[in-house]
C-alpha cells in the first residue's frame, strides 16, 4: 500500500481548471521560461500554429505478390490520383477490400516502399522528416493504457510530446482545453477501461492534438460505435478541419446524416478511383451519369452498391474514366478564388486565404520539427508509466470467477 499513496492525485488549479493527476506522472515536468512563438489558436492558447495542409497524389499505384499465382501481382491500388485539402474533412469510402486502409496508409507514409507514384505536400515532393512530425494516424483499434485515467494519459502526452516547452501549468490548461472541446471533461478522473467507445475514440483523437498537429488520418473513426456516438465523433473532425487542419479519414457506410458533413468523398472500386467531390453532388453526378438514387435511400449505400456492380458492370470504366479525364471535378466543392495552396497565413489557426507558395518548407517554423522532449526525458517517462501500470495492475481487484 506504500506505492498507493506515491500515486495518490493531487489537485492543480489553473485558470478554471481542476484536473486530478497521478504526482508520479508530474514528477518530470520542471519549469521553464514561456516561449514567444505560439499562439492564441482555436482556443489552444499555447500549442503551435503549424501552416495548412494540402496533399496531392498521382498515379499511385500498389501491388503486393499474388499469393496464388506466385510470379505475378495483385494491384491493390490502380494508378489513382486526388487530392485532399486543408478546411476539409475528407472521407475515403469503398466496399470492403476496395484499398481504402491501403490508401490511408500510403498517404500517411507508411508501406510507401512497394508503391509507385508521386504525392505532394503543398505542390511540393513529400517530405517524410517533416511530414512525420505534422501528421498524425488514429488507427481502428486504439490501444490505451487501461491502468490511467484520462487525466492522466493527457498529461503523459502532454509530458512526451510538448517536453518542457511548456510550464505544468500551462499543459494542464492544453489538457483542459482539450477535454473541454473533445467533451471529455465529465470522464477525465475515469479510467480508460471504464469509459464508453465514443469516448474512448475521443480520447484517441484528443491524445493527438496534444501537439495541434495539421494533418489527421483515421481509419474507421465511427467502427463499433452507435449512431450519435458515430455522428459525434464525425460533428468534431468536421470542426478540427474547418480549424484549418487536413482531416482524411476511411469509412465503411456513413449514415446519410454523417455523409452530408463530409466535405469530400472518394470513392474507391476495386482499388480505383470512381468519384470524387462533394458528398452533397453525388446524386446529381450519378444522375448524370444514369444512375438514379432513390429519394429515400441513403447516397453513400448507394455508390456503394454501384461499386458492387449491383446496378450492372458498365458504370465502373466510366466512372474511373470520369475521373481520369477530370470531369469529375466539376463536382467537387469550390475552392476561393480557384487558388488552392496555402499560404503563410493559412495555418491550423483557422485563417482560410489561399495563394501560391513556392517553398512549403522555408514558410515553416523551425521550432515546429524540433523534437520538445529529449530520448531521457521520454525513457523516464514511460519507465514511470511503467512501474505505476505494474503496482496499479497488481492491486486491481479481481474477480473471483
Ligand atoms: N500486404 C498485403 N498483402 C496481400 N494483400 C493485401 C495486402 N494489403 C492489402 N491487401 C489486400 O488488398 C485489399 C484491400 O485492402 P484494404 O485493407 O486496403 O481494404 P479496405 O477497403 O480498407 O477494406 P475493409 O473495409 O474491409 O477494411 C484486400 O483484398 C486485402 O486483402
Amino acid at each position: 500500500m506504500e506505492m498507493d499513496a506515491s500515486v495518490k492525485t493531487t489537485t492543480y488549479s489553473q485558470s478554471g481548471s481542476s484536473i486530478d493527476y497521478s504526482s508520479d506522472i508530474n514528477a518530470i515536468s520542471v519549469e521553464l521560461p514561456e516561449p514567444d512563438d505560439y499562439q492564441s489558436l482555436n482556443g489552444f492558447k499555447y500549442l503551435p500554429a503549424w501552416p495548412a495542409v494540402n496533399l496531392e497524389f498521382s498515379g499511385l499505384t500498389f501491388e503486393v505478390p499474388d499469393e496464388n499465382n506466385a510470379p505475378k501481382t495483385k494491384k491493390i491500388l490502380r494508378d489513382i490520383h486526388g487530392e485532399f485539402r486543408s478546411h476539409e474533412l475528407s472521407a475515403i469510402m469503398g466496399p470492403s477490400g476496395a484499398g481504402k486502409t491501403t490508401l490511408l496508409n500510403l498517404l500517411a507514409g507508411f508501406g510507401s516502399f512497394s508503391s509507385s507514384g508521386e504525392i505532394l505536400v503543398n505542390n511540393n515532393p513529400r517530405d517524410m522528416r517533416i511530414f512525420r512530425k505534422m501528421s498524425r494516424y488514429i488507427m481502428q483499434t486504439d490501444i490505451l493504457d487501461l491502468q490511467f485515467t484520462v487525466s492522466e494519459l493527457m498529461l503523459l502526452a502532454a509530458n512526451l510530446k510538448l517536453g518542457n516547452e511548456l510550464k505544468l501549468e500551462q499543459k494542464i490548461e492544453v489538457i483542459d482545453e482539450i477535454l473541454g472541446m473533445l467533451r471529455l471533461k465529465g470522464a477525465q478522473h475515469t479510467k480508460t477501461d471504464k469509459i464508453s467507445g465514443g469516448e474512448r475514440k475521443r480520447l484517441s483523437i484528443a491524445l493527438e492534438l496534444v501537439n495541434n498537429p495539421p494533418i489527421l488520418f483515421l481509419d474507421e473513426p465511427t467502427t463499433g460505435l452507435d449512431d450519435l456516438s458515430s455522428s459525434q465523433c464525425i460533428t468534431l473532425l468536421k470542426m478540427l478541419a474547418s480549424g484549418g487542419r487536413t482531416v482524411i479519414c476511411s469509412i465503411h457506410t456513413p449514415s446519410a446524416k454523417i455523409f452530408e458533413m463530409i466535405d469530400k468523398v472518394y470513392v474507391l472500386a476495386e482499388g480505383q478511383c470512381i468519384y470524387q467531390g462533394s458528398g452533397v453532388n453525388i446524386v446529381r453526378y450519378m444522375n448524370h451519369i444514369g444512375l438514379s438514387c432513390p429519394l429515400t435511400y441513403n447516397p453513400a449505400d448507394f455508390i456503394i452498391e454501384v461499386a458492387c456492380h449491383e446496378y450492372g458492370n458498365g458504370y465502373h470504366n466510366q466512372m474511373v474514366e470520369a475521373v481520369r479525364n477530370g470531369r469529375v471535378f466539376r463536382w467537387s466543392p469550390s475552392t476561393e478564388d480557384g487558388k488552392k495552396t496555402p499560404t503563410k497565413s493559412d495555418t491550423t489557426s483557422g485563417a482560410s486565404t489561399f495563394y501560391e507558395i513556392d517553398q512549403f518548407e522555408e514558410e515553416m517554423n523551425p521550432e515546429l520539427l524540433i523534437s520538445k522532449s529529449s530520448w531521457w526525458m521520454q525513457y523516464k517517462l514511460l519507465l514511470v508509466r511503467m512501474m505505476i501500470q505494474m503496482w496499479r495492475d497488481k492491486f486491481r481487484p479481481r474477480s473471483n470467477y
